[in-house]
């Protein structure tokens, strides 16, 4: 049976993704911090999901702390033998001017989105690579193809998500090891209701080109992401042209968006 290991899989896009792969009848493993959110996630999966509470296993841990993860990630394939598919959702965002914002915040965004997944990908790589069996997806963001106002640590962490599941792919592929990474739109989640409170208006006029979708709606297209062992996930035209030609049109954009954001702001 289908071992999957879900970071963040107790709220948002990563209990949507436990959601499908709990009516497929895969085991799931759930990790985040409160245990109060992974029990109700665990509970909300039998009574809605068809889930066996037997084929759930939770555990509380901090992925930016690299042994509480790599311990918790040992129990979860004790319990239910080796993983078979990581999901690396557990993330954070606290939009600020980058010089308002305390350094120990922006750090903790860094740790938290990049140096958790990667501790959670350290954690099961060896295993993956030794049964020449296993994929990968971390879940980096639409601000990890463009670098957004009032989110230059949140960025900074998604587009470094990029270059890490890019490199990382390129040695895993002879293992047999699939590495992708997806960059989700606006999804409403409870992190997005927090976040939207706190998101300059310069920011709006960007993430407002492209509709927020449901959190159901990005972990079906996730899902059938892994199935295919595709390597990139875009949501939609709008984000599949910002990361394919995004880079080539960047001047074009500034110039839109700064006209667009002038003309929001009276000027
Ligand atoms: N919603 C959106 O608009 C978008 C979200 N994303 C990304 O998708 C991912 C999921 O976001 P979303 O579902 O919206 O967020 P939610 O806040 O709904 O869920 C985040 C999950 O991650 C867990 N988590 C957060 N920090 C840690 C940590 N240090 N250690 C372990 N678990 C942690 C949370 O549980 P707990 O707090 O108990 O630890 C929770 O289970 C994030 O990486 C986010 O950046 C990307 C694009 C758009
Ligand atoms: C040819 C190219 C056209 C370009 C159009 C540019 C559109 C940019 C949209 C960026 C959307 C980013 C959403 C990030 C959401 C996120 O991660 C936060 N909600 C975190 O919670």
């Amino acid at each position: 049976m289908t071992h999957v290991i879900i970071t963040g899989g107790s709220s948002g896009i990563g209990l949507a993704l436990a959601s499908v792969y709990a009516s497929r009848g895969a085991r799931l493993s759930l990790i985040a911090r409160s245990r109060d959110l992974l029990d109700q996630a665990k509970e909300m999966l039998v009574s809605e999901h068809g889930a066996m509470a037997g084929d759930i296993h939770v555990e509380a841990a901090d992925v930016a702390r690299e042994e509480e993860i790599e311990t918790a990630i040992r129990r979860c394939t004790e319990t239910f033998g080796p993983c078979d598919i990581l999901v690396t959702s557990a993330g954070i965002v606290e939009p600020a001017p980058f010089e308002e914002q305390q350094s120990t915040i922006f750090r903790r965004q860094i740790e938290t989105n990049l140096c958790g997944t990667v501790h959670a990908v350290r954690a099961v790589y060896p295993e993956m690579k030794r049964r020449r069996s296993g994929r990968i997806m971390m879940i980096s963001s639409g601000a990890g193809l463009i670098g957004i106002h009032g989110y230059t640590a949140y960025s900074a962490s998604k587009f470094a998500l990029h270059g890490f599941a890019q490199a990382l792919r390129s040695e895993a592929r002879r293992h047999n090891v699939g590495v992708s990474v997806s960059f989700p739109p606006d999804t409403k989640t409870p992190q997005l209701a927090r976040e939207l409170g706190q998101r300059p208006p310069e920011a709006t006029v960007v993430m407002g080109a492209v509709r927020p979708w449901t959190a159901e709606a990005v972990a079906s297209r996730l899902v059938k992401a892994i199935d295919r062992r595709r390597p990139e996930v875009y949501f939609g035209l709008t984000l599949f042209l910002l990361g394919r030609f995004g880079p080539a049109v960047r001047p074009l954009l500034d110039w839109w968006f700064d006209r667009a954001i002038a003309r929001n702001s009276g000027r």
